[in-house]
């Protein structure tokens, strides 16, 4: 999968790609992201990027020819096809699901935007698709970039190891992740669910799965919203529920 990234700050993206598991996918061949820099297709004497808004109020808008230049030279530097994604507040909000789904594709084009963002107009002859990391106001898109390589680069086969697997990952299923616990010196297996020492995996996989379901019930309920569980879940959930109430 390539990621090509349009930003100000290439170094950034470059760093993020060197790191962890990402900085491994990358190695192996699995992953590849380019930066580019909108700065390099500015036209003018002073390299801008961005101008006071029509309209006045605080802040600027990015220009849109140097990110029409730069994304037409990113486009150019691969054949294969692009979505182009433009990370916002106002974008919808990632998820396991849509990490999955953008993991799949070929090659994403992402456009960070500084200050209040990119000219609209750019945004609707070249977006695919806006995406939102949280609702929060972040100072770049840089940071929201770096999440979704991360979120995608971990899904590429092979990425991860069958210790780091993703299938066991909170939200792999929809649900959150059950407790880990492992070898401590101070503590030794103090506070260590019984289950988990037993030796039967058949019960510490029971275990596991109630644990993912209650954790959700408690801090996620919006998690199981609509969502109809098969028999051995319901009833793992109302054992669950039932110890938590009781
Ligand atoms: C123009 N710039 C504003 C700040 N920004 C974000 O707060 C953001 N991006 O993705 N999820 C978010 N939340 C990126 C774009």
């Amino acid at each position: 999968m390539r990621i090509d990234v349009l930003s100000l700050f290439p170094d950034f993206i470059r760093q993020c790609a060197q790191v962890g598991v990402v900085g491994r996918a990358v190695e192996r061949g699995l992953l590849t992201v380019e930066p580019w820099n909108p700065r390099d297709f500015a036209t003018d004497n002073y390299r801008r990027v961005d101008d006071r808004p029509f309209g006045g109020g605080p802040g600027m808008v990015m220009l849109p020819e140097p990110l029409s230049a730069c994304l037409a030279a990113a486009r150019a530097a691969s054949a294969l096809p692009a979505r182009v994604i433009y990370l916002s507040p106002q974008g919808k909000p990632l998820t396991q699901a849509k990490a999955r789904e953008l993991a799949a594709l070929p090659r994403l084009v992402m456009v960070c935007g500084r200050y209040e963002g990119l000219d609209e107009r750019f945004i609707e002859k070249e977006i695919d698709e806006e995406l939102s990391i949280g609702d929060y106001v972040l100072s770049g898109g840089e940071l929201a970039a770096a999440v979704v390589i991360d979120a995608v680069g971990r899904l590429q086969a092979g990425a991860l190891n069958d210790a780091e697997s993703a299938e066991q990952d909170s939200f792999e299923d929809g649900l959150l992740d059950c407790p880990h616990y492992t070898r401590s010196e101070s503590l030794g297996t103090e506070g260590v669910p019984a289950v988990l020492l037993s030796g039967d995996h058949a019960k510490i996989a029971r275990w596991r799965r109630q644990q993912s379901l209650g954790r959700t019930w408690l801090r996620r309920p919006d998690l199981l919203e609509g969502r109809v569980l098969d028999k051995k879940d319901a009833a793992l959930l109302a054992e669950f529920q039932a110890e938590w109430q009781a």
